[in-house]
C-alpha cells in the first residue's frame, strides 16, 4: 500500500504537489491521471524517494522508501524508461541490476521472458526500439518480484500488442493481490485497466474514487428513451425531478433518474416504449468535466472552423 499524508512539493514559486492525503490500496489498478503538470511524475518520484517531500510524507507499506530494506522487493517501478545505459545488453543491464540488490541472475532470464524481450537479451538497449525500452523498464520494475508497482505512462511507445500486454500484466498483479499505480493520459485506454481513479489537477486531489464511480456522476451519463407518445412519461419524470431534454420528435434524454424507474415510470404511464437505453459516460468525458477548472497548457479554442 502507499500512503500520502500532507505531501508537498514545492520548486521555487511552484507549486508542484500541494497537500495530498492518499492511500493507494492493494488488489486493484490504480490510475492516476491529471493534465500536463499536475505533479504525477513528481509524486511517483517522492514515493520511490528520488526527490524529498517539502513538507508531508510518502510511504511505502509504512515507511519511507529510503528506509525499506529490500526496497525492489518492495516497489517495482517504471518512470523513464529510457534510463538506461546505451552501450549495454539488456541482459547485462538487468544482471548489473540484480547483482547490486542480491537477486540471482537466473530471475532476469525469468523476467526477459515474461516480457518478450529474450530473443534481444544480448542486443544493445541503446539501439532498442521505444516499446523495446519500454518492455525492458518493466522488466527491471519486475525484477524483485515486488508486492507494489509504480508506472508513469507505461504504455507511451507501444504497438497495440504491447499495450493489450501491459494492461494484461496489470490486471493479473492487481488480482495477485498486489498494489498497482499507474499514471496515464490515454483515457480509452485507463477506462480498460483501471478500478480505481485517483485525478489530480495543479497539484491537489480532485477525485479518488471508483471508476464506475466516476463515469456514473458524469453528467452525460443518462437515458435514452424513445417513444412515439412520450407526453404523460415526460411529465411522470418531471414530477420526480428528473432532467429531460427532448433532442428531437419522440426522443428524451432523461438524468438523474436510473434507467430502471424509468422503465417502470413508463409502464405505469401506459406510455409504449421503442428504445430504453443507458448513455454511458466515457472517461474522456468525465475526465473532461472533473479537470475543466485545472487546465494549464491548454490549446487556444475556437479559431479555426
Ligand atoms: N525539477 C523541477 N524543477 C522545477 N520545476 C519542476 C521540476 N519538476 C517538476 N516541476 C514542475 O512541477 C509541476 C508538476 O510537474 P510534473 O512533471 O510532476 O507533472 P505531471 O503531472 O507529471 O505532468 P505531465 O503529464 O506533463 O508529465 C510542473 O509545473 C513542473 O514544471
Amino acid at each position: 500500500m502507499i500512503t500520502l499524508q500532507g505531501l508537498s512539493k514545492r520548486y521555487g514559486d511552484t507549486v508542484a504537489v500541494d497537500s495530498l492525503d492518499l492511500e493507494v490500496r492493494p488488489g486493484r489498478v490504480t490510475g492516476f491521471l491529471g493534465p500536463n503538470g499536475a505533479g504525477k511524475s513528481t509524486t511517483m518520484r517522492m514515493i520511490l524517494g528520488l526527490d524529498r517531500p517539502t513538507s508531508g510524507r510518502a510511504l511505502v507499506d509504512g515507511r519511507p522508501y529510503r528506509e525499506l530494506d529490500r526496497p525492489l522487493h518492495h516497489v517495482g517501478a517504471v518512470l523513464d524508461a529510457r534510463a538506461v545505459h546505451p552501450g549495454r545488453s539488456a541482459r547485462s543491464h538487468l544482471v548489473a541490476l540484480a547483482r547490486t540488490h542480491r537477486i540471482p541472475d537466473r530471475r532476469v532470464d525469468e523476467v526477459l521472458d515474461t516480457v518478450g524481450l529474450a530473443g534481444a537479451a544480448r542486443r544493445r538497449a541503446g539501439a532498442f526500439s521505444l516499446g523495446m525500452g519500454q518492455r525492458l523498464g518493466i522488466a527491471a520494475a519486475l525484477l524483485g518480484d515486488p508486492r507494489l508497482l509504480v508506472l508513469d505512462e507505461p504504455v507511451n511507445g507501444l504497438d497495440p500488442d504491447g499495450v493489450r500486454w501491459v494492461r494484461d500484466l496489470m490486471r493479473s498483479m492487481a488480482d495477485e493481490g498486489r498494489t498497482v499505480f499507474v499514471s496515464s493520459h490515454l483515457m480509452s485506454e485507463m477506462q480498460l485497466t483501471a478500478d480505481h481513479l485517483v485525478v489530480i489537477g495543479r497539484g491537489r486531489l480532485i477525485t479518488d474514487a471508483p471508476l464506475a464511480e466516476v463515469l456514473d456522476n458524469s453528467a452525460w451519463s443518462a437515458v435514452r428513451v424513445r417513444a412515439p407518445h412520450p407526453e404523460d412519461l415526460v411529465t411522470a419524470l418531471e414530477a420526480e425531478g428528473a432532467g429531460v431534454e427532448r433532442p428531437g420528435a419522440g426522443e428524451l434524454v432523461v438524468t438523474g433518474v436510473p434507467i430502471e424507474r424509468v422503465g417502470e415510470l413508463a409502464h405505469r404511464a401506459g406510455v409504449a416504449l421503442h428504445e430504453l437505453s443507458p448513455r454511458e459516460a466515457s472517461l474522456e468525458q468525465a475526465y473532461r468535466e472533473l479537470t475543466s477548472d485545472s487546465v494549464q497548457y491548454a490549446a487556444p479554442t475556437g479559431g479555426r472552423r
